[in-house]
């Protein structure tokens, strides 16, 4: 970067011309005059605003990552005695903007939450804020992510994270400094929200969508050679892990699957064959945690990726970033000891980690809602249309209210939900919270729909443009069905939740 100087406004007002063009932007001055011919938005426009304080104009068109981005290579400056005011408030990790964050964020009592947790987050923000190049950039072009930064988020402990509280955390570091004895389920909850919030979905998934499901059957139902080689590598970000289940044939309706698994003569191997469908981060995995059926039934494998396993993208409406894969195993040769569990009991090993899938995914989907919201809030409030700001038309008010209540509600459900996995064993969870947990998740993707579809209005056509201002609204509306279709669906979370609440239902109770 240049030597940086300080400027007084009337000497920036001297570089106007295409040869010799200065800007100012929240009281720094950035010299754009080689930049214009490539200015996305067109060159002459720039030069047009030379010499003067665009900082308004800029923003009606540009997301702060934009300055962000370009300030190593343009700025040359400051104005005499100006502070950056939109930088410094962009630079806070916790957000002023109402409602953009929890009310425990926002100054308000919880009982959930305490002082670790702020820590915690605040640590996650500012890895997941030093990734920001690499998400934006790879979930354009449909890249997971990288090794280095799988690596950085297992050695700063946000993979471990996300497996919820356990003896695998001993003697791991957790962000913010966290100690592992006082990691709980509201950790977890920040680490899947925060993850969502990045605003990029497919690299998201990327980072642990596969993983958080696809580890728990080797922590749980592994043999302890097995988890010793895998886990260690595995938390630290050096292998990636997924969970191969559905098939073309079997989605919810796991009862169906047909890949087999047919026992060698010495007993001593599995033969694995079949095709698995929709698997997220399938394609960068080393590890596949795969449902098979063997002479006994329904079995978990663990199986590593060999020449005879075969992933191939799939092309979903989410980036290729979240590695989402069709699977072919032909004459797979898997030692018997991968076994999860006991031979032909591997639904109940899917079972086992259902509810945490659907809780975390409710995380997910509060947590990207919240970051729509927050665009929202500041889109409104910044734009200008016939004459005056969107947030001063009560119809852009009434969105507002209807998605902030909204989710208010499911994440004040969620937070209780939480509040009684902390107090529960995980057997315990699966008995009382199974039907609460799916009424929730459907209600989760009920109100991520309402609020894709008020963000996308209100951004207008922006909403439904992949670049710029509505980047964060685009995404979301064409990605926000992965959380009602992913982990059972809607419909049958909402059967769920009311089945499991009938199995309680008092036998004598009448109208
Ligand atoms: C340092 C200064 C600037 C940089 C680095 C910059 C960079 C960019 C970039 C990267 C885009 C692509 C869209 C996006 O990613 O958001 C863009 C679009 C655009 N820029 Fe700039 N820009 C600058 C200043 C300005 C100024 C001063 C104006 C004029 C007021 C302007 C007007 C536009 C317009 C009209 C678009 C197209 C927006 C759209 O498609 O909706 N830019 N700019």
């Amino acid at each position: 970067m240049a030597q940086l100087k300080t400027f007084t406004r009337e000497e920036v007002a001297k570089h106007n011309t295409e040869k010799d063009c200065w800007i100012i932007i929240d009281g720094s001055v950035f010299d754009v005059t080689r930049f214009a011919p490539m200015h996305p938005g067109g060159g002459q426009l720039l030069i047009e605003f030379g010499g003067k304080d665009v900082t308004d104009e800029f923003y009606g068109l540009h997301k702060h990552e934009v300055i962000t981005k370009y300030t190593p290579r343009l700025k040359i400056g400051s104005i005499v005695d100006e502070k950056s005011a939109i930088a410094e408030a962009n630079a806070s990790y916790i957000s002023k903007v109402p409602y953009a964050e929890s009310s425990y964020l926002m100054g308000l009592k919880s009982p959930y939450y305490n002082e670790s947790h702020t820590r915690f987050l605040t640590s996650i923000r500012q890895t997941y804020e030093s990734i920001k190049d690499e998400s934006i950039l790879f979930e354009d072009q449909g890249k997971a992510p990288s090794a280095e930064v799988y690596n950085l988020l297992g050695q700063e402990g946000i993979l471990a994270s996300q497996i919820g509280p356990g003896p695998w955390l001993k003697g791991l570091k957790l962000p913010g400094g966290v100690k592992p004895e006082e990691f709980n389920y509201f950790h977890e909850l920040i680490a899947h929200q925060e993850t969502a919030r990045m605003g990029t979905p497919g690299y998201s998934d990327g980072i642990s969508s596969g993983y958080s499901i696809g580890l728990p059957p080797v922590l749980y139902f592994g043999s302890p050679a097995l988890k010793a080689k895998v886990v260690p590598e595995v938390l630290l970000g050096k292998k990636r892990i997924c969970l191969a289940i559905t098939e073309p044939y079997a989605g919810s309706d796991v009862a169906r699957i047909r890949t087999t698994a047919k026992r060698t003569a010495d007993g001593k191997h599995f033969i694995v064959n079949g095709v698995k469908k929709w698997i997220t981060n399938g394609t960068a995995c080393d590890y596949f945690t795969t449902a098979v059926v063997t002479e006994k039934g329904i079995t978990m494998l663990f199986i590593e990726r060999n020449e005879n396993l075969e992933t191939k993208a799939i092309k979903t409406s989410t980036s290729p970033a979240a590695g989402t894969a069709y699977i072919t195993y032909e004459n797979v040769k898997v030692p018997v000891e991968n076994i999860l569990g006991k031979e032909g009991q591997g639904f109940q090993v899917i079972m086992f980690n259902f509810n945490h899938e659907r809780w975390y995914i409710c995380g997910a989907m509060t947590g990207a809602s919240r970051a729509v919201i927050e665009e929202c809030f500041k889109w409104a409030n910044q734009r200008k249309v016939f004459g005056k700001r969107l947030i001063d038309q009560p119809v852009i008010r009434n969105k507002l209210a209807g998605m902030i209540s909204q989710l208010e509600a499911v994440d004040n459900w969620l937070e209780n939900i939480t509040y009684q996995m902390c107090s529960m064993s995980y057997d315990e969870q699966a008995i009382k919270l199974a039907g609460p947990i799916a009424l929730l998740k459907y209600q989760c993707t009920r109100v991520a729909h309402n609020i894709s579809d008020d963000a996308c209005q209100i951004f207008g056509g922006r909403g439904i443009t992949k670049t710029g201002m509505g980047r964060l609204v685009e995404s979301f509306q064409r990605t926000y069905k992965f959380g009602a279709i992913l982990g059972g669906s809607e419909e049958i979370m909402a059967d769920l939740g009311i089945k499991m609440a009938m199995k309680q239902f008092p036998k004598h109770a009448r109208l």
